[in-house]
């Protein structure tokens, strides 16, 4: 029998779904990219975080409100550009987390 046709361990030891060895092997490595993508995308997301905390303490501590509608429809358009209808809620939830809900 090749490798490419090993059949997987059972579907009960094997959490990927695969259903050879080799497929397995290759979602397991793709798997561990996507864990390492998530936390810089996470680690991103928590500096943005920050630096938004701070442009609003500066703005409100001038007398200025916490929320730019203006710069927030940039922000909306720039994620829709980018990643079509689906970049809309994300950029909304990237800003509930930035500035809280409004
Ligand atoms: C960070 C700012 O303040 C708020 C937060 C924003 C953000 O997190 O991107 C955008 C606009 C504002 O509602 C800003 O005005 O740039």
């Amino acid at each position: 029998m090749t490798a490419s046709s090993t059949p997987a361990t059972s579907t009960a030891s094997n959490a990927t779904g695969a259903h050879s060895q080799e497929a397995t092997t290759v979602i397991e490595g793709a798997r561990g990219r996507i864990d390492s993508l998530d936390d810089r995308i996470i680690g991103l997301i928590q500096e943005r975080m920050a630096v938004s905390a701070a442009i609003q303490q500066a703005r409100m501590t001038s007398g200025g409100r916490r929320v730019n509608i203006a710069r927030e429809n940039e922000i909306l358009a720039r994620y829709s550009t980018a990643l079509g209808k689906p970049g809309a809620p994300l950029a909304l939830t990237l800003l509930e987390l930035s500035r809280g809900r409004i």
